[in-house]
């Protein structure tokens, strides 16, 4: 389980830049099951991921993941813990090595290692397998370069890579924006489909609102860092949920501008 704390942050503080984006913000997460955080841009749900995982740090609060105060703990430490994709399909993945070398370093996340051990040492039985979960043919393309693959499917090998050594926490931030219509569904389907088999504690960032209801048990809502929804998704229907977004949020940032 997540629970964050009276979580505070400042950007810029004392200058005349100074933007506080969260004031004792806190939120508790279900453990095992897919949790949908909305919001307009620039809203801070980004920013909450970044404090998350520890990219960024935090002015003051706790973070406590399944017992470990990780606010605490350098990034690299955190990421034994946490797995996160981003939109951009070439980050989370070297493009430069190939499926299988890729997915050795993803068995070793939280290890020090040289590369011509890792390299001696990988289980490519087990790679095979996982990647043939995927159903996308990656099991056949183990020695292609990164580089040459799709976004869908090197998005999909990036959700695989940051799943493959069960985190406790899985962060997807707006993973299937740069994806095209059909691709994009493709990937929330597999994405869902791995979270419920292997019972992932996931925080999605997302502005698609039918894939919040379709895909999340539960259904945060931020706007200027607070929280202003926060429902189970059978609780509420598409158009509902855009009717409160367009009415509470739209409008308020029209009154802001
Ligand atoms: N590292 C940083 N330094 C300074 N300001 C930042 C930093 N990261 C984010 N911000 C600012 O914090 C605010 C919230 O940004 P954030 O990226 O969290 O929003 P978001 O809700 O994820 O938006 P979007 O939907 O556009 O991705 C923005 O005003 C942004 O400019």
């Amino acid at each position: 389980m997540l629970k964050i704390e009276n979580l505070n942050k400042t950007f810029y503080p004392g200058t005349p830049e100074e933007h506080r984006i969260f004031k004792d913000f806190s939120l508790e997460i279900e453990a095992n099951v897919c949790t949908t955080i909305l919001g307009p841009n620039g809203c801070g749900k980004s920013t909450l991921f970044n404090l998350i995982s520890g990219s960024i740090e935090s002015d003051s609060g706790s973070i406590n993941l399944n017992g470990n105060e990780i606010n605490k703990l350098p990034e690299e430490k955190r990421a034994s813990y946490i797995g996160k994709v981003n939109q951009d399909p070439s980050k989370g993945v070297s493009p430069s090595l190939n499926i299988l070398e890729n997915m050795s370093i993803a068995l070793k996340k939280g290890e020090k290692f040289t590369f011509k051990k890792l390299i001696k040492n990988n289980n490519v039985n087990m790679i095979v397998e996982k990647l043939k979960e995927l159903d996308l043919g990656l099991e056949d393309k183990l020695t292609t370069q990164v580089k040459f693959l799709s976004g869908g499917q090197r998005q999909s090998l990036s959700l695989l890579m940051s799943t493959i050594k069960r985190p406790d926490l899985l962060l997807l931030d707006e993973h299937t924006a740069a994806l095209d219509p059909k691709t994009s569904k493709l990937i929330m389907d597999k994405t869902v489909d791995l979270i419920n088999r292997e019972k992932i504690t996931t925080l999605m960032i997302t502005h698609n609102l039918r894939h919040a209801i379709q895909y999340s048990k539960r259904i945060i809502m931020l706007n200027k860092g607070e929280i202003v929804l926060d429902v189970q998704s059978e609780d509420i229907t598409e158009d509902e949920l855009t009717k409160f977004y367009n009415e509470r949020i739209l409008e308020s940032l029209k009154l802001v501008s």
